[in-house]
């Protein structure tokens, strides 16, 4: 047979002795590509469709990658490409001749809908399909909501349009959704396919036609599935349309199922949401390029290789530290100061690694932690003299820090990186016990540390570019994503965190209850408000970094007002409650009750009520009502406030920064994009005034007045968040 021509955007025809369309290739980074993309796709299949000597059609990318779907910043411009692929989807169902998709590489979004299209799909054995568009706020609209359920049925199509996860070929074989897995070349295992059905009928193929498959329980199937998905989404639009348009799909013909797949798709468009999911995406990655101010970059440094790592401290950071490293195959060796504590932490470690393992075999995947090759435990120094990077542990104290790093600085090799877990610690003090201050970073991981993705990476004075490049590269490595901070009391996360949760305990002080504030926060999108946030941490970790520098305990001057401290305002609360042994769910009580202590679900306290309102009485607070708007602005306005001067300090390189911290550490609902992004769509003017208004009411709180970066941007007329920092050395005559 010697059919058809070679039909790719931007080249030649050639001949060929079969046919094949060449859709996207990866990286559909421009809007005017993707058009072409699409007329290509349509001008190859009326001309395959007109000549006579084509007899099938076989669909694929270039370079070995089917396609990532649309160009993502193409759905924030006025010319929204991608609009016009569901009836290229229609055209090619419709074809007379057989369409095969050949799929290689990735098959995203509109990508996997194009293939929905295709007659018969072939898949190689190692490529990945999703429908992500849940992921950046929107739905599958090029009728893939309609026609996946009619492939693999409403429980799986669900699933995997409402999470955005991508599937393994193997899963996609098992579900329906490929008709067979290559491990050969899939073009031409396609065009076999292809010559094979010339002349068969295509009807029962063509998936718009076709019924969605029954469930015997089909109202109930979705009933339940609705609580799920609204409970999975907390506040996010995207899960809950895309999954009505899947409800539609059960319900209505193919072609109104399409129409309101359009309507959903166009109220999530215009949602604010999308807008805010996909600056998250290209968040994200805009901070995997790291720069410092003198200039450091990828550019400018490379990583070292890990062969063997060392963590120091198996408490819970440790031992979730221990996990993550083990599951990125880097060989690892867990230390703790005697045998005890080692027993105690080896078992915990190899309980989270057998869980961790179960999980993974159920995604086909195997974790090998039973050798010692990659897994030992110790209690002497002695066995760091080989590894190439250590990650302290310990307990959050600058003495035990310095002591456990001079040690390091000694017995490790000269080459080996030191890294120590501090949330808030200075690592130029840390740096200056030991005699290679340029290879000392800090990388401050998230509880549970085999679980949260944010991995802070503190560079100190002397830190070189190298040790930040390979510490970025370790967390690419664990999967985690690595954001590059300058070095600052508690850094980006926790010092944004400070006058947040201050806020939060001065409303207590006013007249609010936890679990006010709480359902507050939570209603916004946090996972997780400040009061259940606290009980979990465990209030006494802040009470000893509160005793620590002087704030409380037995080091506080006599005669210390109890609600001020250096001429400002300070709340005693949380101090009184940890003397009074409530450190949230480790004692079954804080802000909180549990129902023992290690409980997890917390109940409002009529205890914290009274204790609340004595409080008040003694120091003779008027308690008042306070309103949600009040609760809101006061606790994220201070933390905006906070990131305003981190960003003019330099300590971070951008928004962005401070935003992947807050949606990857912090719970920070990432489809509201970030505090930063959040503060650019409420309007730097509203902030500022908001912030004036507070900071008059209460002139003891310094958290409240201003930055002056924020008051440069509203002078300058509040430009747009990606021109924010090309305005930070520019004079304002305003000012
Ligand atoms: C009515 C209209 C209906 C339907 C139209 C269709 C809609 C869609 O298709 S929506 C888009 C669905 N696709 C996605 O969401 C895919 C998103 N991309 C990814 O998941 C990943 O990037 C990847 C799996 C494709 C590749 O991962 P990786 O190899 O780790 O590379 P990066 O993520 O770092 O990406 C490299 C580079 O490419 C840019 N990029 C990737 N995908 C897109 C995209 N869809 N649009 C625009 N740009 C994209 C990414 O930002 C990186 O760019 P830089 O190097 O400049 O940072």
């Amino acid at each position: 047979m010697s059919w058809g021509r070679h039909i790719a955007p931007g080249q030649d025809n050639r001949k060929l002795p079969e046919v094949q369309v060449v859709i996207s290739p990866l990286h559909p980074t421009r809007n005017s590509p993707c058009l072409a993309v699409l007329q290509a796709l349509e001008d190859g299949l009326k001309r395959a469709d007109a000549d006579p000597s084509v007899k099938a059609v076989t669909i694929c990318g270039e370079n070995g990658k089917f396609s990532a779907g649309a160009d993502i910043r193409g759905f924030s411009s006025p010319n929204k490409q991608g609009l016009g692929l569901g009836p290229i989807v229609s055209l090619i169902e419709r074809s007379e001749k057989p369409v095969v998709a050949a799929i290689e590489g990735i098959a995203l979004g509109g990508g996997l809908e194009v293939t929905l299209g295709c007659h018969y799909r072939i898949a190689h054995v190692q490529a990945r399909m999703g429908l992500p568009e849940v992921t950046i706020g929107l739905l599958p609209g090029a009728e893939g909501t309609q026609r996946l359920p009619r492939l693999i049925g409403v429980p799986a199509a669900l699933d995997i349009i409402t999470t955005g996860r991508h599937i393994s070929a193997s899963e996609a074989l098992k579900l329906g959704l490929v008709d067979e897995v290559v491990e050969e070349n899939t073009v031409e295992a396609a065009i076999r396919l292809a010559n094979r059905l010339i002349g068969q009928p295509l009807g029962h193929r063509r998936l718009s036609l076709k019924p969605v498959p029954k469930l015997p329980n089909m109202e109930a199937f979705l009933t339940e599935a609705l609580v799920k998905v609204k409970k999975r989404a907390q506040g996010c639009l995207a899960p809950e349309l895309c999954f009505q348009a899947i409800k539609a799909a059960t319900e209505q013909p193919f072609a109104d199922g399409v129409r309101k797949e359009r309507e959903l798709f166009n109220i999530l468009l215009t949602s604010g949401q999308a807008k805010a999911l996909q600056y998250a995406f290209f968040a994200e990655r805009a901070v995997e390029k790291w720069t410092t101010p003198s200039g450091a970059s990828w550019k400018t440094a490379s990583p070292q290789p890990i062969r063997k790592a060392a963590v120091i401290g198996l408490g819970t950071m440790g031992r979730g530290i221990v996990t993550s490293l083990v599951k990125a195959k880097i060989p690892v060796v867990a230390l703790e100061q005697d045998l005890e504590y080692l027993n105690t932490g080896r078992k915990a470690v190899m309980l989270l690694l057998e869980r961790e393992a179960m999980k993974m075999e159920q995604g086909g995947q195997t974790l090998d932690f039973n050798n010692p090759a990659r897994l030992q435990f110790a209690v002497d120094f002695d066995v760091l003299r080989d590894v190439d990077l250590v990650i302290e542990a310990v307990f959050e104290n600058m003495a035990l820090k310095k002591e456990i790093f001079n040690k390091l600085s000694r017995i490790c090799k000269p080459e080996a990186f030191l890294c120590t877990n501090t949330s808030a610690l200075n690592i130029d003090e840390i740096a200056s016990v030991t005699s290679r201050p340029q290879q000392v970073i800090g990388t401050h991981f998230f509880s549970p540390a085999h679980v949260m993705r944010l991995l802070e990476i503190i560079y100190g004075r002397h830190t070189s570019p190298t040790t930040i490049a390979t510490a970025m590269q370790l967390a690419k490595v664990m999967k985690k994503v690595g954001v590059v901070v300058g070095n600052c009391f508690g850094f980006v996360g926790n010092r944004m965190m400070f006058p947040y949760v201050q806020q939060a305990v001065f409303l207590l002080e006013e007249g609010s209850r936890p679990e006010d504030v709480d359902q507050v926060l939570e209603d916004f999108g946090f996972k997780i408000g400040p009061f259940r946030m606290s009980d979990l941490a465990g209030l006494d970790v802040g009470w000893r970094s509160r005793k620590d520098q002087g704030l409380t305990g037995p080091t506080l001057a006599p005669g210390t007002s109890a609600r001020q401290r250096h001429g400002y305002r300070y709340s005693p609360l949380p101090d009184l409650l940890c003397e009074k042994g409530r450190f949230g769910q480790k004692t079954g009580k804080g802000w909180y009750q549990y129902e023992k202590a290690g409980g997890r679900t917390a109940k409002p306290d009529p205890w914290i009520h009274s204790f609340l309102s004595e409080y008040r009485d003694t120091h003779q607070i008027k308690t008042r009502f306070i309103d949600q708007e009040e609760i809101l602005e006061r606790c994220l306005f201070t933390l905006i406030n906070e990131g305003f001067d981190i960003l003019a300090e330099g300590i971070a390189s951008g928004p962005e920064h401070l935003d992947v911290v807050y949606i990857n550490g912090y719970g920070w609902p990432k489809h509201r994009g970030g505090p930063m992004f959040y503060a650019s769509t409420v309007g730097l003017p509203n902030i500022l005034a908001k912030l004036q208004k507070y900071s008059e009411i209460h002139p003891d709180v310094p958290q409240l007045r201003p930055s002056a970066f924020l008051k440069k941007l509203v002078a300058m007329g509040n430009p747009p968040l990606n021109d924010w920092m090309s305005y930070l050395h520019r004079q304002s005559n305003k000012l």
